[in-house]
């Protein structure tokens, strides 16, 4: 199942730079794990801002609260996600 998840981040502006940092990195750690299972196909940077598309490939809505909810930055993410099928006229769709 492939989802396209928006996700912005608001860290605390008065938040201690070192756990600022630590949050970073563990959120890297997260992300690529995620993208090393393939559980993240593709994940974009929206320019300009601190927020991104990641695009998903679950097994499940579940899985995918899972993944989600399991950042490190979760709580100072707010997320839009959008179930996507494929289109009909897609090139390279089977048949
Ligand atoms: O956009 C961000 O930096 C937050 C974040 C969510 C997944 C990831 O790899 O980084």
């Amino acid at each position: 199942m492939l989802f396209m998840v928006r996700m912005q981040v608001s860290l605390p502006a008065d938040l201690d730079p070192v756990r600022r940092e630590e949050l970073v990195a563990a959120e890297r750690d997260y992300s690529q794990g995620l993208q090393r299972a393939g559980k993240i196909a593709a994940i974009w940077r929206v320019s300009g801002q601190f927020a991104n598309y990641c695009l998903f490939d679950v097994d499940s809505h579940e899985e995918l609260h899972e993944c989600v909810s399991g950042l490190p930055m979760f709580a100072f993410i707010s997320t839009q996600v959008e179930a996507l099928s494929r289109h009909p006229n897609a090139v390279d769709r089977d048949s």
